[in-house]
């Protein structure tokens, strides 16, 4: 099960058409989405969580198409979505930000408030669940971002450039996190930093001007790089000749 787009095209009001008549499915398992900035790969996270829709075309996910206003709610409770930016929401701790995103999903108060904790122990942030969420560090409320995609016991977790910003501690965290996610949920997770491409992926795909440019697993993507590239620079070397040895960023 992965999340399908069938001929899907998306231009924003005052802006360019990102995406024409895109047909593709992420792979299921860990994707990580490289693209270079403007490559269109938070206007395709953001259909696929449906905060954006189609102008034309599907989006499906688990049999259920957002667009249908009836499947919508059982869309966006499968569905977990990490913006670019976690607010904190002033005046909640933790616990109850990461309570309230799971009541949006649709949870009762009881269930959220639940599972919150649960969600916070599971980001590392057990122990600051009773603290203001206005008092965490950039990187920690990116975790309580994704504690907030965790919550409702999401089927496919989408995260829009989730390291941005990261000290490598933190990147090494969160490298945990996304295998510990991946336990239960497909996830997707994009950027535009190819030393983003750990071991901790099965699939790469690459997006630029709104065109897939390469699906497959990092094996198949390392083997697009040219033969002479040091073992250490694969990543680096792959993403180039993949955009056709444009900038990689
Ligand atoms: N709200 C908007 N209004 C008009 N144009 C937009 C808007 N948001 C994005 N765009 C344009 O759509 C294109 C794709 O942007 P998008 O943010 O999806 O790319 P991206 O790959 O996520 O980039 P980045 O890595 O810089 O975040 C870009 O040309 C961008 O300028």
């Amino acid at each position: 099960m992965s999340v399908e787009f069938a001929t899907c095209t998306y231009q924003y009001r005052r802006g360019p058409v990102v995406l024409d008549r895109l047909s593709f499915a992420f792979p299921p398992g860990r994707t990580v989405l490289l693209g270079p900035n403007g490559a269109g790969k938070t206007t395709l996270l953001a259909l696929a969580a449906s905060t954006l829709k189609p102008r034309s075309g599907t989006v499906s996910f688990a049999g259920l198409n957002p667009g249908v206003r009836s499947q919508l709610r059982a869309y966006r409770k499968r569905v977990g979505w990490m913006p670019q930016h976690i607010t904190a929401v002033p005046g909640m701790t933790c616990r109850e930000q990461v309570a309230y995103a799971g009541w949006l999903k649709g949870m009762s108060r009881r269930d959220a408030w639940h599972t919150s904790k649960e969600a916070l122990g599971r980001v590392g942030l057990g122990k600051k669940a009773d603290q203001s969420a206005s008092s965490l560090s950039g990187g920690q409320l990116r975790r309580v971002g994704v504690a907030q995609t965790l919550v409702h016991s999401s089927r496919l977790v989408l995260m829009d450039e989730p390291t941005a910003g990261l000290d490598p501690a933190q990147r090494a965290t969160f490298r945990k996190v996304v295998e510990q996610l991946a336990e239960s949920a497909d996830v997707v997770v994009s950027t535009h930093q190819t030393e983003d491409l750990t071991e901790v992926y099965d699939h790469v795909v690459v997006l630029s001007d709104g065109v897939i440019r390469f699906n497959g697993t990092v094996k198949e993507f390392y083997a697009e790089a040219p033969s002479d590239t040091a073992s250490g620079r694969l990543a680096e070397g792959a993403y180039a000749a993949v955009l056709g040895g444009g900038e990689a960023w």
